[in-house]
């Protein structure tokens, strides 16, 4: 086992301490030990870092591992090798699976699991409701002393008001995030694109915008009136970024994520009745796209996450009607991130990384997304100018699902440390303890 790692001469960013200097990096037993000019001292491994990114371990609070119920899609096993390969050192995954993470026992089950198969640090997300009906609450207590780090009925959103009002509010006392999947399923109906032209040429029933904005609208007006911490996942449209942003004005208790797809990609990515390009909420027009960035840029969403929805090749299909919503996200976020934001000059590296890092973490109350003498050494290396063609038959993760497959991006992943172990190296996921194909 590696004791030592030296990163030599990087461009260390690390928003939660303002710092974007270059530098060494010295790791040691697993923790940070020295960040400085020219570091002298012998080492087990050795990177030369001239021209790459030294960043915190990316931090992604919102995914889908599947395990258990769903294990043709992703397992915890290559769901967080496919994290690593994104530069991921901790990922918050959702409770949608079967049975749904709802119980202590479903809590301790996934963190047992990860325990023994993660390459990256594991976080269970426990639902809202039990079994995710949407009629009672789950025990939020025990599922917070069994460490489930926020609340999500993701998939759904709580259609009940009532209900939705008593989570915010129960919540409170347990200091637990309420992550809200806003859709109104009345009327997002049975659509399968976004609601527009697009849907209109096409053919196919749309989504509406308003499906997202009425409960968008609904779950501000009850975080308002309970202090409830409100997270809304997956931000889609400009009406949403609108109404946060004048909730965040008025003082109201409300944070936010997008996904890459949502600043990158809009509706005309259906054309050819694309399955790879159907997700929940759907891919918007571009006027979404535009505001979806305005709001990343003046700080309305806080948050990028990727929502990693692996599926299988038959759940996908050719018919768009009958194939699953979701995209396979991990291994392109980062990418799409410094090819659509940071390239474009719409964000700073650093903007851009606190997104991905600590600002999530800060979310979840976790321990990760910050590059601190003492702590952890989870960090990721990454070359911001390297161009790629995306392949999803190399996809780590099983989920081959994909809009971006044959899309040139821009920034490659080429180093995951996790604890102070290699997850990736070179690009490759590590074998054995994490350091065996160094
Ligand atoms: N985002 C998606 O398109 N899919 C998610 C669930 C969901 O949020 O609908 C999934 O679990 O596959």
């Amino acid at each position: 086992m590696i004791l030592r790692i030296l990163v030599k001469g990087g461009r260390i960013i690390d928003p939660s301490s303002h710092t974007d200097r270059v530098s060494d990096l010295l790791i040691e037993e697993g923790f940070i030990k020295v960040i400085d000019d020219n570091i002298e001292c012998d080492a087990d491994s050795v990177i030369d870092a001239g021209g790459l990114w030294i960043v915190p371990g990316l931090v992604d609070m919102h995914c889908h591992l599947r395990e258990p119920g769903y294990e043709s899609k992703e397992t915890i096993y290559t769901g967080t090798r496919s994290a690593a390969a994104g530069g991921f050192t901790s990922v918050a995954c959702m409770p949608n699976t079967q049975p749904p993470i709802d119980s202590k026992l479903m809590v301790e089950y996934i963190r047992l699991k990860a325990e023994k198969e993660a390459a990256v640090k594991v976080y269970p997300i426990g639902c809202i409701t039990k079994g995710r009906e949407g009629k009672e609450l789950a025990p939020f207590g025990m599922l917070k002393e069994a460490g489930a780090v926020a609340l999500s009925d993701d998939g759904d959103s709580v259609a009940n008001s009532r209900i939705m009002r008593l989570a915010l509010q129960y919540a409170l006392s347990f200091d637990m995030p309420i992550i809200a999947h806003c859709e109104d399923k009345g009327l997002a109906a049975d659509g399968v694109i976004n609601d527009g032209a697009v849907a209109t040429r096409l053919g196919l029933k749309g989504i509406p915008a308003a499906a997202e904005e009425v409960i968008v609208a609904r779950d501000i007006v009850l975080a308002a009136s309970t202090g409830g911490r409100l997270h809304i996942a997956h931000v889609s449209t400009a009406g949403s970024v609108e109404m946060i942003r004048q909730a965040k004005r008025l003082g109201i208790n409300v944070t936010c994520e997008t996904c890459p797809h949502y600043f990158s990609l809009s509706d005309e990515m259906a054309e050819g009745y694309n399955t790879a390009a159907k997700v929940n909420p759907p891919l918007r027009s571009p006027s979404d796209v535009e505001a979806i960035i305005s709001g990343l840029k003046d700080g309305t969403i806080d948050v990028i996450a990727t929502d990693h929805a692996p599926h299988d090749l038959s759940s996908k299909g050719d018919d768009i009607y009958n194939a699953a919503f979701g995209i396979s996200g991990f291994e392109t976020a980062l990418s799409v991130g410094i090819t659509y934001l940071v390239d474009t000059d719409i964000l700073e590296p650093m903007q851009f990384i606190a997104k991905m890092t600590h600002v999530p973490a800060d979310i979840l109350g976790i321990n990760a997304g910050q590059l601190s003498i003492g702590l952890p050494a989870d960090v990721a290396i990454v070359d911001p100018y390297a161009e790629y063609t995306v392949d999803t038959g190399k996809f780590i993760s099983n989920g081959k699902n994909s809009p971006y497959d044959g899309m040139r991006l821009k920034g490659r992943v080429l180093y995951t440390i996790v604890n102070g172990r290699y997850a990736l190296y070179g690009g490759q996921i590590a074998k054995g303890d994490g350091n065996d194909n160094r």
